[in-house]
C-alpha cells in the first residue's frame, strides 16, 4: 500500500511519531510535510495530500492538525476524497468498513500517540465491507461531482 502523510504544525508532533511506529512496523510511506514545527497553514498540505490520494499516486493519506477537523474538512473539498476524523478505534474501523475511507485524520492537540499508533493500525489493516456500503459510498461520489 502506497502511503503519504502530512501534518500542519498543530499535527507536527505526532506526525513524527507515527514516522517512527510506521519505520517500527517496515511500512513505508511519504511525508509531503511539513517537515519543520513551524507554523504553516493546513488547507494547503491538505490539497496535496488529498489530490495525490485521489489521483492515485498513493492508496491512503493520513493527515494531523491541532484537532483533525481543519484539515479533514479541506481534504474532503477534493473530489474522490472520503476524509475521516477518527480518535478511537471503534471510527477506525467502521471508517474503513462503511465508509472506504482514504484519509485518516487526527488531532495532534486531541490526542496521545499510543492510541494514535494503534488507530493508524487500525485504519491500514482494516477492509472495506462493500456491499450495501459500496452503493452509498457510490452516491457520495456522484455528491461530489
Ligand atoms: O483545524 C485546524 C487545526 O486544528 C489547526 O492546527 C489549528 O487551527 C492551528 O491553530 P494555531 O494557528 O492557533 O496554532
Amino acid at each position: 500500500m502506497k502511503l503519504v502523510l502530512g501534518a500542519d504544525h498543530g499535527g507536527f508532533d505526532l506526525k513524527e511519531n507515527i514516522k517512527e511506529y510506521l519505520n517500527e512496523q517496515g511500512i513505508e510511506f511519504t511525508d509531503y510535510g511539513t517537515l519543520t514545527g513551524e507554523r504553516c497553514d493546513y488547507p494547503e498540505v491538505a490539497k496535496k495530500v488529498a489530490e495525490a490520494v485521489a489521483d492515485g499516486t498513493f492508496d491512503r493519506g493520513i493527515l494531523f492538525c491541532g484537532t483533525g477537523i481543519g484539515i479533514g474538512i479541506a481534504a474532503n473539498k477534493v473530489h474522490g476524497i472520503r476524509a475521516a476524523l477518527c480518535h478511537d478505534l471503534f471510527s477506525a474501523e467502521y471508517c474503513r468498513r462503511h465508509n472506504d475511507a482514504n484519509i485518516l485524520t487526527m488531532g495532534g492537540r486531541v490526542i496521545g500517540p499510543g492510541v494514535a499508533r494503534e488507530i493508524v493500525r487500525v485504519f491500514l489493516t482494516t477492509g472495506f465491507d462493500g456491499g450495501r456500503h459500496a452503493d452509498r459510498v457510490a452516491m457520495i461520489t456522484e455528491m461530489d461531482k
